[in-house]
Formats: structure tokens, C-alpha cells, sequence
């Protein structure tokens, strides 16, 4: 299986999604509240690229969640934030969600065969969800204002580590692999590494130590997300 690592979503190109299947790493922190929105109860996930799109969704069963830039939206009752969703009242709701990056790196995989959320906190179940499919995989780092995030690289690369770890035969390119190094190098620090990141850094000015630390954990969760008719829903593995 060919294993394709993507910097940032700014460099995701045409090859790179056609008849793949894509995971989509955003870990500072639109995946990581995806998957824990969901975990917590949402019944599905919709990631939209702007704020307008988002305001369209009007009715109780929708919650509107995002933010520009790190900051909270202005009428939008949640952050992107794993730890301040789990508060939200998420039973059966649907989460409306747009990110300043990582919605953004949703929507420009939708054209994927197959497309998955991955974080940490769902790691081994991508790289199982991954090693099942059987198909050519591109792992699209979703990075921050256009750069490389390294806390998606890391991610990326304890995935990559996982699928190696299952057996099969992976031709993994040359980022891929220096991401699994990466990973290697600071798998026993990954909340104080991911305080120094760009975006770690950012959040650590606007109070979001909290959110650092709970994305930074490895395998809460046991279920893939997957994007199906744009909405995004539990996957579990069989
Ligand atoms: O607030 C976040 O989690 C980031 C904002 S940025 O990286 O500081 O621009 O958004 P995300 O889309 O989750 O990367």
C-alpha cells in the first residue's frame, strides 16, 4: 500500500485525493473536537468553510461551533474546543463546525473515495481503519495558516507507526517517514512538545492549556470518523 503524508492543506493536490482514501489530521483542534463531539453523543458532524455557511443552520437540533484565528466566534455558542464540547448538551444533536484550518482541509478531501478523522485520541483505530481498506492512503496534515503544524506531523506519524506495527506492506514516502522519527523522538512528550508548537503556543495565550493536554492524549477513542454525504459520523471497526 502506498502511503502519501500532505504538509498542509494549502499543498493537497488533485493526486492526492483521487480514488484514495484520505485522513484528515487536524490535532490543535478541529478533528480532535470532531471526534470528541461525536464521542460525547452528536449524532453527526457538518464542517462548513465559513462563518455564513455555518449561520444558515437554524433549528434546535443544530449547535454552532467555531472559530477564526484561535478566537471565539461572536453569536456562535461553542469554541472549536474538545474540552468545552463535552459540556455542550450533544445528545442526537448535529454540530455545525468551521475552523479556521481544519473544516478547510475537510472540504477540499471530499472528492476521496474514502475519508476518515484522525487525531490522537483515535490513532490506532485510523491506522486499523487504514490497514482494512486496502487502498492507497494519503494522510492530509491540515497545519495552521497555510505552514506545517508539527502536532499533525507527529500524529501522522504514530498512525504510520501503528499500520507498520499491523504487517503490511507499506511504500511510505519521504515525509511519512520523517514524521514517524518525529513521533519516535517525542512520543513520551507530547503535552509539553505540543506547547511549543505554533498553533500550541497560540492556544497557550488564549487560555487553551487544557485543550493541549486533552488532544495530546493517545487512543481515548476506539472509532473512526467518516465523512458520508457530508456529514461526518461514527465509523466503528468491525
Ligand atoms: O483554534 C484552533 O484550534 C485553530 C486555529 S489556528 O491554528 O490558530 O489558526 O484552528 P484549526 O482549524 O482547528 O486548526
Amino acid at each position: 500500500m502506498k502511503v502519501d503524508v500532505v504538509s498542509n492543506v494549502d499543498e493537497v493536490k488533485w493526486e492526492d485525493i483521487k480514488n484514495k482514501a484520505i485522513i484528515v489530521i487536524d490535532v490543535l483542534r478541529a478533528t480532535s473536537t470532531i471526534i470528541t463531539a461525536l464521542a460525547y453523543g452528536a449524532k453527526e458532524v457538518i464542517p462548513v468553510e465559513t462563518l455564513g455557511q455555518a449561520r444558515q443552520y437554524r433549528g434546535e437540533q443544530y449547535l454552532l461551533a467555531g472559530e477564526r484565528y484561535s478566537k471565539r466566534v461572536s453569536g456562535f455558542p461553542y469554541a472549536n474546543s474538545p474540552t468545552e464540547i463535552q459540556q455542550a448538551p450533544l445528545q442526537g444533536a448535529t454540530l455545525v463546525l468551521t475552523t479556521t484550518n481544519g473544516t478547510r482541509a475537510i472540504q477540499k478531501s471530499l472528492k476521496a473515495e474514502l475519508i476518515a478523522i484522525g487525531s490522537f485520541l483515535n490513532g490506532t483505530a485510523c491506522a486499523n481503519w487504514a490497514s482494512a481498506n486496502q487502498k492507497d492512503l494519503t494522510i492530509l496534515c491540515s497545519g495552521s495558516r497555510g505552514k506545517f503544524a508539527l502536532e499533525d506531523g507527529m500524529a501522522a506519524g504514530y498512525i504510520l507507526n501503528r499500520m507498520n506495527e499491523n504487517g503490511i506492506d507499506l511504500q511510505i514516502d519521504d515525509l511519512g517517514q520523517a514524521m514517524m522519527a518525529a513521533y519516535e523522538h517525542n512520543k513520551d512528550l507530547l503535552p509539553e512538545v505540543m506547547q511549543t508548537t505554533a498553533t500550541g503556543h497560540r492556544l497557550l495565550q488564549n487560555g487553551y492549556l487544557n485543550d493541549i493536554l486533552f488532544c495530546a492524549q493517545r487512543d481515548c477513542f476506539s472509532f473512526v470518523p467518516i465523512v458520508s454525504d457530508h456529514a461526518i459520523v461514527i465509523h466503528f471497526l468491525t
